[in-house]
């Protein structure tokens, strides 16, 4: 666990750590360095009491559930692959907003595979989501894990479809894919370790209240 004065919010690089930044300065926090130029994983603040950490996007949970970070921002899609055990979710951020689809070739009958109820074979990054959306269609599939690149599988043969993010459908679009369905709206939360908010409650509620003044209050949890 950091130490109790200190504040740690994990943050990955790129789009999470750019739409996080004016959170952060709404919460009067500036931080110092900038990651896409610099090579150091510790970032200071403007607040002596608050550092940034860098992590994988998909380590941002596992940092926070075992106290690496108190706190950390991550994608609901990634959060429910990891599971929230230890994690307490008190605000959706609405930033890094997309969703999560199935895509096919357009040369793909897709409606016509799940009526007759042939056993797709499914590549994705996703596949906790994946697997619960197709057991509540009823629809059988192989589930093939991928960590990146889901699109090249439908046009190499590796798989009939697959579960992956959409935001512009720019990507689907130049590989010649088609969204065919749409399992859920994501965008990205709050996460904070359960024993950081009783040992750092004052810091910790202080930048809460700050994000969720940021975002509109209607994000807030029960
Ligand atoms: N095109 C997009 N538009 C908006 N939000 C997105 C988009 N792609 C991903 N996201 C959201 O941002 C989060 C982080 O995505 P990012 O691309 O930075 O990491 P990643 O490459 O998926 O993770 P890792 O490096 O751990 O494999 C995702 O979990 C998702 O919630
Ligand atoms: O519908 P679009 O607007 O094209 O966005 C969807 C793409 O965005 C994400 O990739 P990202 O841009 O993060 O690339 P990366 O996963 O390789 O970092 C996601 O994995 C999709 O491939």
């Amino acid at each position: 666990m950091s130490s109790t004065a200190a504040i740690t919010l994990a943050l990955s690089k790129g789009r999470i750590f750019d739409e996080t930044l004016p959170l952060l300065r709404a919460a009067g926090i500036e931080v110092l360095e900038d990651p896409e130029t610099s090579r150091k994983l510790i970032l200071a603040t403007s607040q002596p009491d608050v550092r940034v950490v860098l992590v994988r996007a998909t380590d941002v949970p596992t940092y926070v559930q075992y106290g690496g970070a108190d706190l950390g921002v991550t994608g609901l899609d990634t959060l429910i692959e990891h599971g929230s055990q230890g994690l307490y979710q008190p605000l959706d951020l609405a930033i890094a907003r997309c969703r999560v689809s199935v895509a096919v070739r357009q040369d793909f009958d897709y409606a016509s595979a799940v009526r007759q109820g042939s056993r797709l074979r499914v590549a994705t990054k996703y596949v906790s989501i994946a697997r619960e959306f197709f057991a509540a269609k009823g629809v059988h599939v192989d589930l093939i894990k991928l960590y990146g690149s889901m699109e090249l599988a439908p046009l190499t043969g590796l798989a009939d479809a697959i579960v992956d993010l959409v935001s512009t459908g720019s990507t689907l679009r130049a590989n010649q894919l088609v969204e065919v369905e749409r399992i859920m709206d994501i965008s990205s939360r709050l996460v904070v370790n359960q024993a950081s908010l009783k040992l750092k409650r004052v810091p910790i509620r202080r930048l809460i209240d700050a994000f969720a003044g940021a975002t509109g209050s209607g994000n807030r949890a029960p």
